[in-house]
C-alpha cells in the first residue's frame, strides 16, 4: 500500500507537466482572409507543414465572395482540395459573422487566433482594431493600415496594447525579406537610427535595373515597361507602380516605428503615406490616363525624357535608381529617382526584383547593415507571412 505514495508523487508533477504542455501546445486557430497570389501560396506553405506537428489549426478560408467556416474539429488540412471547398460554400464574405464566430472561440472556448489578411483592401485593415481589442492576432502583407491614415494606425497600437494580441508585418516591406523585424531589434535594443536608404520597390527594381546600366545607351523606357508588365511585375496599371506610392507606403511604415520608439524622433508626423516627398515618374500627359494598355500605349512619347536622365547620369559614371531614404537627422522621409556611381552597392549588385536596404545606426556606422534579396513574388512573401505566424506560436 505504501508504495503508492511515491508512485503518486511521480505522477501528479509529471500530469501537472502534461498540462501545461498541453495548455501550452495547443494549435493556433487560422483564419485566412484573401486567397489570392500570396494567400494560396501562404496556404500552401501552411499545410505542407506535416499534421501531427503542426502548431496550426487552419479554420476560415475567405475570398472577397465567399466564405469557408470549418471551426476547430474539422480543421482544413488538404493542400488539394481547399480551393474547391471554398468554391462550392455556400457562405458569403461577411467579415462581421466571421468575427463573431472567431470571438465566440477565444471567449468562450480560450482559443488562440489570428487572421492572416492577404488581400490589399483597405475594408479589412480597417477590421484590425475590433480583432485586436477581441483578443484576435493579426498577421499580413497588407501595407494598407499600417501606410494609411494616422488615425486607423493608431487604433492599431491602442487595441494591441489593451488586449496583448499582437499585429506583425513583416512581409509589408521587402516581402520575405527580414527589414521590419531587425528595424524592431535595432530600436529595441537601444541603437539609434541615423538613416535608411534602399529600394524599396521589386517592380521599379527591376525596370532600373533593366533600363539603366553600366553600359552606355539601352532599351527605351517603354520597352522595359512593357516587358515589366508582360512578366506581370508591375500592377495591371504600371502607373500604380511609377507613382512611387508603393515606396511612400513602405516608408511610412518603417518610420512610424521608428517615431514610435522614440520620444525625441525627429521624423515628420506622416498623416499618411501622402506625407511623404514622392517623386512621380508618370508623364503629365499620361497622368490622367485611366486604362493600362492606354498608359502603356502611349509611354513610348516620354521616351526621350527618360533617355536624356539616363545619359546624364552615364556622363557622371552613375546609374539611375529609385529609392526612398528616411534621414533621422535631416528629418526628411522622401522617395524618388537618384544617381548612384557603379561603385556604390546600389548601383551593381541588384538584379531582377531585387530589393536593398541599408539601415545606417550608431552601431553599424561607418559599414551600414544591408539587407538584399528578392522583394516580390508569392513565394518570397508567403514566408515572410508565415514566418510571422510562426513567432505567435
Ligand atoms: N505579390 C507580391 O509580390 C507582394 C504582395 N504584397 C501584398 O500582399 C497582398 C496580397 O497580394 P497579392 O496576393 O499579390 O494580390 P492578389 O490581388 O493576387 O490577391 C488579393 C486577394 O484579396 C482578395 N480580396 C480582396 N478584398 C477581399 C475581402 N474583402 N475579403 C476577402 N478577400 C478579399 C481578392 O479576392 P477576389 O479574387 O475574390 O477578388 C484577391 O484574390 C497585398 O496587400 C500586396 O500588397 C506584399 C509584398 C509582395
Ligand atoms: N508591388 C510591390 C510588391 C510588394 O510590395 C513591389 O513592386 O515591390
Ligand atoms: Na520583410
Amino acid at each position: 500500500m505504501f508504495t503508492l505514495t511515491p508512485q503518486l508523487r511521480l505522477v501528479r508533477p509529471t500530469h501537472r507537466l502534461l498540462s501545461t504542455m498541453t495548455v501550452s501546445q495547443k494549435p493556433l486557430l487560422v483564419a485566412v482572409v484573401g486567397v489570392g497570389l500570396v494567400g494560396s501560396e501562404f496556404i500552401q506553405q501552411l499545410l505542407s507543414i506535416p499534421t501531427h506537428s503542426s502548431p496550426f489549426k487552419l479554420i476560415s478560408l475567405s475570398s472577397s465572395s465567399r466564405t469557408l467556416f470549418t471551426g476547430r474539429e474539422t480543421p482544413i488540412d488538404s493542400a488539394t482540395s481547399w480551393k474547391s471547398k471554398l468554391a462550392g460554400s455556400s457562405s458569403p464574405a461577411d467579415l462581421a459573422d466571421l468575427t463573431n464566430k472567431l470571438l465566440g472561440l477565444v471567449k468562450n472556448e480560450q482559443e488562440r487566433v489570428a487572421i492572416v489578411d492577404n488581400t490589399s483592401s483597405e475594408n479589412v485593415a480597417g477590421m484590425y482594431p475590433s480583432w485586436l481589442q477581441a483578443g484576435i492576432h493579426v498577421v499580413t502583407p497588407n501595407k494598407k493600415a499600417f501606410s494609411g491614415d494616422r488615425s486607423l494606425y493608431e487604433e492599431i497600437l491602442a487595441a494591441s496594447r489593451s488586449s496583448g494580441a499582437k499585429f506583425l508585418n513583416e512581409a509589408t516591406v521587402g516581402a520575405g525579406l527580414p527589414v521590419i523585424a531587425p528595424l524592431k531589434e535595432i530600436l529595441a535594443t537601444g541603437d539609434r537610427v541615423i538613416k535608411i536608404e534602399g529600394v524599396f520597390s521589386g517592380t521599379m527594381s527591376y525596370i532600373f535595373n533593366e533600363f539603366s546600366t553600366a553600359k552606355s545607351g539601352g532599351p527605351s523606357f517603354s520597352s522595359v515597361v512593357s516587358v515589366a508588365r508582360d512578366k506581370g511585375y508591375t500592377e495591371p496599371h504600371p502607373a500604380d507602380d511609377l507613382n512611387g506610392y508603393d515606396v511612400a507606403r513602405k516608408l511610412t511604415i518603417l518610420s512610424r516605428q521608428i517615431s514610435a520608439a522614440s520620444v525625441s524622433s525627429t521624423l515628420p508626423e506622416l498623416q499618411s503615406f501622402l506625407s511623404v516627398q514622392t517623386q512621380s515618374l508618370i508623364p503629365s500627359p499620361l497622368e490622367s490616363t485611366s486604362s493600362g494598355d492606354e498608359f502603356i500605349q502611349k509611354l513610348p512619347e516620354h521616351d526621350a525624357h527618360f533617355s536624356a536622365t539616363r545619359e546624364a547620369a552615364a556622363k557622371e559614371n552613375s546609374v539611375l535608381r529609385y529609392v526612398g531614404v528616411i534621414d533621422t537627422q535631416q528629418g526628411v522621409v522622401k522617395a524618388g529617382l537618384e544617381k548612384y556611381p557603379l561603385s556604390h552597392p546600389f548601383a551593381t549588385s541588384l538584379g531582377g526584383s531585387d530589393n536593398i536596404i541599408m539601415f545606417h545606426t550608431e552601431r553599424y556606422s561607418p559599414r551600414p547593415l544591408i539587407i538584399q534579396g528578392a522583394g516580390a513574388g508569392a513565394a518570397v512573401t508567403a514566408m515572410g507571412v508565415l514566418g510571422d505566424l510562426l513567432k505567435l506560436v
